[in-house]
């Protein structure tokens, strides 16, 4: 068991779907003064596609059961507990941070309430703060749409906005002001895909608790009246860990398939822009790992409408494969469900 000299600092990182937080992630724990971070992730959606796109030696675990925001608590809660029997019955592991990425629809109250309120946590880990990723370009979408994009950002004691290398210094200068009227007290890092501010994650004081635990607290009990954007979570009694009301998530489906052969590019790429165009921002984020039997995995994002640029240079681990995750409104999901099974071929195809 550790004491008050040794807790582990462990730091939550959130932001809405599609806001660069694995990417973000990918380029910082790989750093030499990250070493030792241990990365749990939580995803929406049956099958864990961002684990896979992390590289290095960080151990990472994978909470896919449910958003860990309303029903993954417990699973948590053993993972925290694990690793520290690990720390003190195991030579070989050690560890010394821990960062847990949210899903993009989570809300950062009920899991820092976790934290400051289950002892065997309290005991072991000391709460380092929460980073928001604010999408640089498709914030003022989403924190029009969508309450946990606001109160994301509300409950960060960092905020990092993404992607400015596409943003223009007027737009960088709004998004700072949006996030400064939403939160006064949180620092603002700007990020791009080559220079993530390390700053943001590497300094705490782990014998402070984060300096707006008055904020936090009052967004646990919040309403949403207290804001005027996006629309409210509707309340749900849980049982397990944390027997009291919490949100739900607003409304939101997730489309999950996988392919087990090769798949012909041109078809997956066509049925992506169809979507984009029928659909827009009602496609709200996908995501794919792709075998087009080129050698390599092909990696494709979109977000609001959008699809990326592939970013991620990886290698297969064992047999290549094809899965995709949507995330969709559900009045949507069945046509887009449908849609893709429809258009995405595989690459031996003969029809
Ligand atoms: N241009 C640019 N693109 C970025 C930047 N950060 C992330 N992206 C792109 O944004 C897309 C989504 O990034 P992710 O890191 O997967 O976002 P996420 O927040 O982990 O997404 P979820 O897992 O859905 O919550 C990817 O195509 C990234 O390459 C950035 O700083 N600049």
């Amino acid at each position: 068991m550790s004491n008050i000299f040794n807790q582990i600092p462990l730091q939550i990182l959130t932001g809405f779907l599609g806001s660069g937080k694995t990417t973000l992630l990918n380029k910082v724990v790989n750093r030499p003064e990250m070493k030792g971070t241990v990365l749990i992730i939580n995803e929406v959606g049956e099958i864990p596609i961002d684990n896979k796109l992390i590289s290095g030696d960080n151990p990472v675990i994978v909470l896919d059961s449910g958003c860990i925001c309303c029903t993954v608590q417990d699973g948590l809660v053993n993972v925290l507990h694990y690793l520290i029997e690990e720390k003190d019955n195991n030579p070989e592991f050690s560890f010394n941070r821990v960062i847990i990425e949210t899903t993009g629809i989570a809300d950062p109250a009920p899991i820092i309430d976790l934290i400051f309120h289950y002892e065997e946590i309290l005991l072991n880990y000391s709460f380092a703060g929460t980073i928001t990723v604010i999408d640089g370009v498709n914030a003022k979408e989403e924190l029009a749409k969508n309450y946990e994009a606001v109160k994301q950002i509300a409950m960060a004691d960092k905020i990092i906005i993404s992607k400015t290398d596409r943003l223009s210094q007027d737009e960088i200068e709004a998004l700072k002001n949006t996030a400064e009227d939403l939160n006064q007290s949180a620092d603002v890092f700007l990020s791009t895909l080559d220079n993530p501010p390390m700053d943001a994650f590497t300094s705490f004081d782990i014998f402070n608790t984060p300096k707006d635990l008055k904020t936090v607290m009052k967004w646990i009990n919040s309403k949403r009246s207290d804001y005027k954007l996006a629309s409210g979570m509707a309340p749900v009694k849980l049982s397990g860990v944390m027997n009291k009301t919490l949100p739900t998530h607003s409304n939101y489906q997730t489309i999950a398939l996988s392919f087990d052969k090769p798949l012909n590019r041109f078809t997956v790429v066509h049925a992506f822009d169809a979507l984009n165009s029928q659909f827009g921002e009602s496609i709200i984020r996908l995501k794919g790992i792709f075998d087009f039997d080129e050698g390599y995995p092909f990696v494709i994002h979109g977000v609001q409408g959008e699809c990326y640029p592939v970013t991620n240079q990886l290698e297969w681990e064992g047999k290549p494969f094809s899965q995709m995750v949507v995330i969709v409104s559900p009045r949507i999901a069945e046509q887009v469900e449908h849609m893709l099974k429809q258009m995405i071929r595989p690459l031996d195809d003969s029809e």
